[in-house]
């Protein structure tokens, strides 16, 4: 039995523009996926994950998620469980064990499709276990380039490295096309984090901005502003200047707003944030529900968030330099 944990992230700036090339700041944060993987005697698959959305389910099944022997129709499971899938297809390919099976159980600390990266931190952590229990242990770079594979077939050809980067090395990254690093010397940020206990699906919100950007060319425009707004967050970042990245965040909350990715509660919780005085508030992730980032060292923010109504919980979050873990 073997158990590896990945972290979750909040982007600083750059989600989405990132898709088409143009660099993003994504900060790992101290939530975590944890997976551990037994491999059986057969070649089957069995999952335990009891924060997935099918209520808690446990399912057993081979190749075919058809023959999945629990009570729901074949293509929910396989979305459900599309990023697991995918972290076992490419352990067994590491490992050139085609015909392994596993018991898999997933425990997570980072809320579902709410732009914190638990995909990334499932598949980062999935792979690592799952290549481990087979006795091959992947550097931290090659997990994180399987683990990208892996988004970029769920959400059908459109993903960055971003998010799966940033799992597997931990700390703050940038990403920008193929060039992954971490950034060496971060500033400490008071990042806060507001929840509106909702989801979005990331594959629908990347689909809905790509279709966007080749309508208009506007929109095009506004993609690539938000890379350049991303390199004058690098010196701000490089400065240590926390006012001028909050600055940035709410610019950046703006465009991605432009781009059709908010939602109204993530909006709420965004002024929620900047009335209590946060340096800075944005959506995190793909946006259309889920989290808010704001910047605020004081308790301000987070008292504000609570009595937002479009917030369920708010929560502070630490930059964590430890990426992927064997536990
Ligand atoms: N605890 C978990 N157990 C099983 N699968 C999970 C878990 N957390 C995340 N996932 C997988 O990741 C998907 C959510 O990823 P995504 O839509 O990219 O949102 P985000 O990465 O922002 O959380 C879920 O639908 C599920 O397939
Ligand atoms: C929108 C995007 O930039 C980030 C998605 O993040 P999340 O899955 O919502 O945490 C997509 C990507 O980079 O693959
Ligand atoms: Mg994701």
């Amino acid at each position: 039995m073997t158990t590896s944990s990945a972290p979750g992230k909040v982007y600083l700036f750059g989600e989405h523009a990132v898709v088409y090339g143009e660099p993003a700041v994504p900060c790992a944060v101290g939530r975590r996926a944890r997976v551990t993987v037994e491999e059986r005697d057969d070649d089957r698959i069995r999952v335990e994950a009891e924060d997935l959305s099918l209520d808690g389910f446990t399912v057993t099944y081979g190749d075919d998620p058809d023959d999945a022997d629990v009570n729901v129709p074949g293509d929910l499971v396989a979305a459900a469980t599309g990023y697991v899938d995918g972290a076992v297809a490419q352990a067994r390919d590491a490992a050139d064990a085609p015909d392994a099976g596993f018991s898999v159980t997933i425990e997570s600390d980072i809320p579902l499709g709410a732009g914190l990266g638990s995909s990334a931190a499932v598949a980062v952590a999935g792979i690592d276990a799952a290549t481990r229990e087979l006795g091959v242990e992947l550097s931290a770079t090659e997990l994180a380039d399987r683990a990208y594979r892996v988004e970029h077939e769920v959400q059908e050809g459109q993903a960055s490295r971003a998010d799966t980067f940033c799992s597997a090395m931990g700390g703050a990254v940038r990403v920008e096309g193929d060039d992954c690093k971490r950034l060496p010397d971060p500033p400490d940020l008071p990042f806060v984090v507001g929840y509106d206990g909702g989801a979005g699906n990331t594959g629908e919100l990347v689909a809905g901005v790509r279709d966007l950007r080749e309508q208009y060319e506007f929109a095009a425009d506004t993609v690539a502003s938000i890379g350049d707004l991303v390199r004058e967050g690098e010196r701000a970042l490089r400065d240590d200047d926390v006012a001028r990245i909050g600055e940035l965040m709410d610019f950046n909350h703006g465009l991605l707003s432009a781009l059709g990715v908010s939602a109204r509660s993530l909006d709420a919780m965004v002024w929620g944030a900047r009335g209590a005085g946060a340096m800075g508030a944005k959506l995190t992730g793909a946006g259309g529900g889920g989290c808010v980032v704001a910047l605020d060292e004081s308790d301000a923010t987070l008292t504000a968030l609570e009595y937002t109504t479009a917030c369920e919980t708010a929560f502070r979050a630490e930059l964590d330099t430890e990426g992927v873990r064997r536990e």
